[in-house]
């Protein structure tokens, strides 16, 4: 089978023609054999306005001339509304409500029309998989300690789902049969519990909860939030907890590359590093704790799973919990691809996607 694969970032378009065929361990059917030629199209600025999308349409029809006829076009996209994990058929509706209705910044709010764009031109239908508000919380999971404060599910679904697959494939078992905690440590940061291949708890992302990230503070103690909070304008705040705290706000710098290097030598960059790995471990315990017996794998994956010492420090503290599987980097192309191939070799059946109802669609970040 053959897919394009797009996922738009901020400043460029990764775009993959991706060759999928079943695997051939028949106890493993959703382990799939991949093949991925990958591109990249670059852009200037955040995809703001129709004309920059018509730019962007024009610059992918141009990368993707020469490939040959796809069976289905699969892109990423940002928030759709709360549903079950898997591929969502990309309707006009669904491309225009994404680009219309774009809660919070995510540059993969145009993926879907982008998608529908590329599949009308080659006349084969367009998919979206694995969108970041993939909800499939314990009913449990979703209640805080005040009433009327719902925790959210709002994470790395894309990477984390195919890392939690590997790791259970690692493990010999199927996806549905494993349970595994996957830490996504990138520039962003979620923790999360799979179980019966849901995403039962998950510590979200950007104004959830979970470990500090290079710029990001993480859960922080309420007493110390609220000083935050009233000592200056909501947007200061939310500026400062975003882009002002974390690994930046400790050491000078959100460079992670410089703190690997600078740890040995400097006793505030190691002490962040090793409060990092604590939080980090703290976390997979904790979502350890969701599921309904010990997990069968960890997982730890994104960039920041490139910084070896850390990596180390973490097996260390989670190590008696179950074993570590590292996958550093992000592997969002070839989770679109896998996911389009599941679709496409007949192992699930792709959803119709239909507009949430006002009472789910009214968050912001
Ligand atoms: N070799 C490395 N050592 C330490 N940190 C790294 C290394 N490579 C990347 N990082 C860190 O990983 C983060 C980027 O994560 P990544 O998942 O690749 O991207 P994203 O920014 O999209 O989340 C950055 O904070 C970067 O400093
Ligand atoms: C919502 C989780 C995925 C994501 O895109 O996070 P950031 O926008 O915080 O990087």
């Amino acid at each position: 089978m053959l897919a394009y694969v797009i996922n738009p970032g901020s400043t460029s378009t990764k775009l993959a023609l991706a060759e999928i065929e079943r695997g051939d361990n028949p106890a493993l059917p959703s382990l799939l054999r991949l093949k991925l030629d990958k591109t990249e199209v670059m852009h200037s600025a955040l995809l703001s306005g129709p004309l920059e999308l018509g730019d962007l349409q024009a610059d992918l029809m141009t990368a993707a001339t020469d490939w040959p006829k796809p069976d289905a076009v699969v892109a990423a996209c940002g928030l759709i509304g709360n549903l079950q994990a898997g591929a969502y058929r990309v309707t006009p509706e669904l491309a225009e409500w994404l680009l219309t209705h774009p809660h919070g910044e995510y540059t993969s709010n145009v993926g879907a029309a982008l998608a529908l764009h590329l599949a009308e031109s080659r006349g084969v239908p367009a998919y979206v998989v694995d969108p970041p508000d993939v909800d499939e919380l314990r009913p449990e999971a979703r209640v805080s300690g005040l009433a009327g404060v719902e925790r959210l599910s709002r994470l790395h679904t894309l990477n984390a789902r195919l890392v939690a697959r590997r790791a259970a494939h690692e493990q010999g078992l199927r996806f549905q049969d494993a349970r595994v905690v996957v830490a996504h440590l990138g520039g962003s940061i979620s923790v999360s519990a799979f179980e019966g291949a849901k995403i039962i708890d998950t510590t979200g992302a950007r104004l959830d909860e979970g470990p500090f990230t290079p710029s990001r503070a993480g859960t922080l103690p309420i007493r110390a939030l609220l000083d935050v909070a009233y000592s200056r304008p909501r947007s200061d705040a939310e500026k400062l907890l975003l882009s002002g705290a974390g690994f930046l706000g400790l050491t000078g710098t959100a460079d992670l590359r410089e703190l690997e290097r600078r740890e040995k030598t400097e006793s505030r960059v190691k002490l962040a590093a090793d409060a990092f790995a604590y939080q980090v471990a703290k976390n997979i315990g904790a979502y350890s704790a969701a599921l309904s017996a010990r997990p069968h794998a960890v997982a730890i994956t994104g960039g920041i799973a490139r910084w070896e010492s850390v990596v180390n420090r973490i097996e260390r503290q989670i190590g008696w919990i179950a074993p570590l599987t590292v996958l550093p980097g992000d592997l969002e192309l070839e989770a679109l691809a896998e996911g389009m191939g599941r679709v496409l070799l007949g192992l699930e059946t792709a959803q119709d996607w239909t507009p949430p109802g006002a009472a789910s669609a009214a968050d912001s970040v």
